[in-house]
């Protein structure tokens, strides 16, 4: 366990418990660990995990090495500078709100003059929830190989990680694995829904589902081979999977998540600038 990994944050929600999740007793201990969040039923629920809890910013803030933002984008500014008059000059402060690019962070923890660079901003998704969670960081200048092996080993706790250059990898990032298990959870419901129409089991079918997810995603990880021989190894010619793929492809299903990426891509363009005003 890392002593110095103190962590505060702001924000207690549903991602803050992800990451939290994957943290306490892995990386740093409850007592390590502080959550602000206005709401009293989501302190309470934290309380019963043995971190320490406040309703706003204090000077206990001020002793945490690590600063997490987790609260969402248009609250962000707020937040931000509400949290700034316990800034440390040896803070990290690490950012999971989409959208809000790390230099506009920087600015309200300082100015546009003199803006706070030890920022790194990130991208994780639900499945931390379990240590099987995607994220994107990067990091701005004034973050040192210190600061990124602390926020590299943070998120490594719950999951890959991916370092990007810029904001526009973050929004990428967001696009792609932020967003993503929403992806494959519809998927996963309307392959589900389909068995049922077909004659199965809502049980059946969802059996079958999660476990040829789970069994594609393993084999194409451990495989050697690329996605499309996998893919044209289930394909026998004049086979069923073909009179399924023609569909899927006749239909647009790639240029379909192509355009779902961009738009939520675009959406975090536009939080930027709602959060910037
Ligand atoms: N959900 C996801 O899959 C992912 C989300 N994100 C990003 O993570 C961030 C948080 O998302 P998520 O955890 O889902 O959101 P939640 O709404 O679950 O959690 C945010 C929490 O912050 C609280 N909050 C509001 N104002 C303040 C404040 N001033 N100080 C401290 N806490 C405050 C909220 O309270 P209240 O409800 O009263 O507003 C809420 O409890 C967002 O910016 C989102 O873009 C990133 C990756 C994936
Ligand atoms: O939907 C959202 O805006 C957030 C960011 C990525 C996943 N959830």
């Amino acid at each position: 366990m890392n002593k110095e990994l103190t962590i505060a944050f702001i924000g207690g929600g549903n991602m803050a418990s992800a990451l939290a999740a994957g943290l306490i007793g892995k990386r740093c201990g409850a007592h390590d660990v502080h959550i602000i969040d206005p709401n009293q039923p989501v302190l309470d629920r934290w309380v019963k995990q043995g971190v320490s809890v406040a309703t706003g910013p204090d000077e206990t803030l001020a002793c945490r090495r690590v600063w997490i933002f987790a609260v969402k984008p248009q609250a962000m500014r707020q937040v931000v500078q509400d949290c700034r008059p316990f800034l440390q000059e040896d803070t990290l402060v690490i950012s999971i709100a989409a959208g809000v690019s790390a230099g506009t962070i920087a600015d309200w923890l300082g100015s546009p003059a003199q803006p706070f660079t030890r920022v790194i901003r990130c991208m994780p998704n639900t499945p931390a929830l379990i240590a099987a969670g995607a994220s994107g960081l990067m990091a701005l200048d004034g973050a040192t190989e210190d600061d990124k092996a602390i926020a590299q080993q943070l998120l490594r706790a719950v999951g890959e990680v991916v370092w990007v250059q810029d904001d526009a990898g973050i929004d990428a990032v967001t696009a792609l694995s932020g967003s993503g298990p929403a992806y494959v959870f519809l998927f996963l419901e309307s392959m589900i829904a389909a068995g049922v129409q077909q004659g199965l089991t809502e049980e059946q079918a969802k059996t079958l589902a999660l476990a040829t997810l789970t069994g594609a995603t393993q084999l194409a990880a451990l495989s050697h081979e690329s996605l499309a021989t996998l893919r044209e190894r289930v394909t026998s010619p004049g086979g069923t999977t073909a009179a399924a793929l023609d569909v899927l492809q006749r239909e647009g299903f790639p240029a379909i998540v192509r355009q779902a990426m961009q738009a939520a891509r675009e959406r975090a363009a536009q939080l930027s600038e709602e959060s910037a005003n």
